[in-house]
């Protein structure tokens, strides 16, 4: 898997006035190294369009595209990778789904959940929520930027910190050591996302300089 830093996932209840593809693609265009389709509320045949169409923008800027939840879309549009929660079916059997050559990303909140998903072979984790944020109903407290530390000193694969993360307090987010975050509201809520998004990436690039 290659290095990234700034993931963005879709929330099109953020952006009702504008397409989905327009407002991802101006993520791209500001930096967004990783994309993530994340859709709760569509028909199972709306979201496998949308995992189409983004599939293939991703593909023309050579940008990963990873589907949440729907293991099966994600296979049927050959989506790089797939991203997994707590709740979700066992990491041993999506990497029986998916294969080796496919991307698999775990949703942690806790120590014990990060090195069960680093020894069951997730190629990252995500690690949050790190502020407190709206986007995500059935999410637990913040674990907060000294969790961060923790993580970094006990886990040899890569992670990504999401929830709350703004352009205003990403520094903190990389100064307490992750190499990566992840957004939804910073960048597609955003009048401007690709002005967001360039943003973004100039908060992370200075913070890690
Ligand atoms: C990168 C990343 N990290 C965490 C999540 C949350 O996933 P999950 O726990 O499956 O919850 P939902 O997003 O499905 O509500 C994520 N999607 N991406
Ligand atoms: C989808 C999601 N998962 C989280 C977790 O902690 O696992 S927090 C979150 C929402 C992130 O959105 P925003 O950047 O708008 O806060
Ligand atoms: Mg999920």
């Amino acid at each position: 898997m290659k290095d990234f830093q700034l993931y963005v996932i879709t929330g099109e209840a953020f952006h009702k006035n504008k397409e989905l593809v327009t407002v991802m693609e101006d993520a791209i265009k500001g930096g967004a190294d990783f994309i993530q389709l994340r859709d709760k509320t569509s028909s199972r045949k709306e979201v496998f369009e949308k995992a189409k169409q983004l599939k293939e923008l991703c593909q023309s800027y050579e940008v990963p595209f990873i589907v949440n939840d729907y293991i099966d879309i994600a296979m049927a549009v050959d989506a790089d990778g797939v991203h997994v929660g707590q709740d979700d079916m066992p990491l041993a059997h999506v990497r029986k789904l998916v294969g080796d050559d496919k991307i698999i990303g775990v949703s942690t909140h806790k120590i014990e959940e990060a090195l069960e998903a680093e020894q069951g072979g997730a190629d990252y984790i995500g690690v949050g929520p790190i502020f407190k944020t709206n986007s995500k109903e059935d999410v637990v407290d913040p674990v907060t930027t000294s969790y961060i530390k923790e993580i970094k000193a006990t886990i040899s694969i890569p992670f990504v910190a999401i929830g709350g993360i703004k352009t205003h307090n990403v520094r903190e987010v990389i100064e307490a050591g992750a190499d990566a975050v992840c957004v939804i509201t910073e960048v597609v809520a955003a009048d401007d996302v690709q002005a967001a998004a360039m943003r973004m990436t100039e908060a992370i690039n200075e913070a890690k300089a």
